[in-house]
């Protein structure tokens, strides 16, 4: 489902520096089985997010091989990434809902994009605001709801589309701990019904209580795995 062996990550050297920017991943092997649900752990810089962002393919690897959903990055063309990364939902700390649209709105947009008809789509936000709890939000601007609501409309829209794969980075960052775990309830859900889900965290309490296996890094390398 998610296979990473060797992976190294640079990201490009800023402008006047001289030499190579050193590696932020290095050496990064493992393998998520489908439908598994995985900790993201490490101290902050340990390069959680740009493993995500290997994952939901808003970068490349420098070297190695990373496989997701069964497709092969190396060979894989660029024509065929939009496709592949509407299977990936991804949900942020900093939840970057689109401002001027509504709950609703925000939560069809990625059924928009993807050409869904507009029955199904009606139907498909309905339940999902509903499953999000969220209904009574429906017609509301992100701006006028609190952090926590906002973060379950985000998760919404990562999962409107059913993708196989849903990524958080830090989902729970800025949220009170009650709120925290709702959220993290519809992360577990989407997990139990299928989805494969990999959450980044620094909310140890939050591990606590949900003890799954983790994928632990350490200065870019991957320090422990199950
Ligand atoms: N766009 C970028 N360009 C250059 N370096 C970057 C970029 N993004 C991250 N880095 C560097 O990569 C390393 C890993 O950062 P990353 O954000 O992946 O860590 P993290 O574990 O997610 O940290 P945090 O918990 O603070 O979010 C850090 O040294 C960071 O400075």
């Amino acid at each position: 489902m998610v296979r990473f062996a060797e992976v190294g990550l640079r990201y490009a050297t800023p402008a006047g520096q001289p030499g190579p920017a050193p590696e932020v991943l290095r050496d990064v092997s493992f393998d998520l089985p489908q439908g598994s649900f995985h900790w993201l752990l490490g101290a902050s810089g340990a390069g959680k997010s740009s493993l995500l962002g290997l994952m939901h393919l808003a970068l490349r690897p420098s070297r190695g091989e990373v496989e997701i959903l069964g497709q092969r990055l190396s060979r894989l063309g660029r024509a065929a990434l939009p496709a592949l990364r509407r299977r990936i939902g991804v949900v942020y700390q900093d939840f970057r809902l689109l401002p001027h649209l509504t709950v609703q709105e925000n939560v069809a947009l990625p059924m928009r994009v993807a050409g869904r008809p507009e029955g199904q789509l009606r139907t498909d936000v309905a339940e999902m605001l509903r499953w999000a709890g969220l209904e009574a939000k429906a017609g509301a601007l992100p701006a006028t709801l609190s952090g926590g609501e906002q973060q379950r409309v985000a998760i919404a829209r990562a999962v409107v589309t059913r993708p196989a794969l849903l990524v958080a980075d830090e989902p729970t960052g800025n949220l009170d701990g009650l709120q925290a775990r709702r959220v993290l309830a519809l992360l577990r859900e989407m997990h139990r019904l299928g989805t494969t889900v990999v959450v980044a965290t620094h909310a140890e309490t939050l591990v606590a209580e949900h003890p799954a296996p983790a994928l632990r890094l350490q200065e870019g390398r991957l320090v422990a795995h199950g």
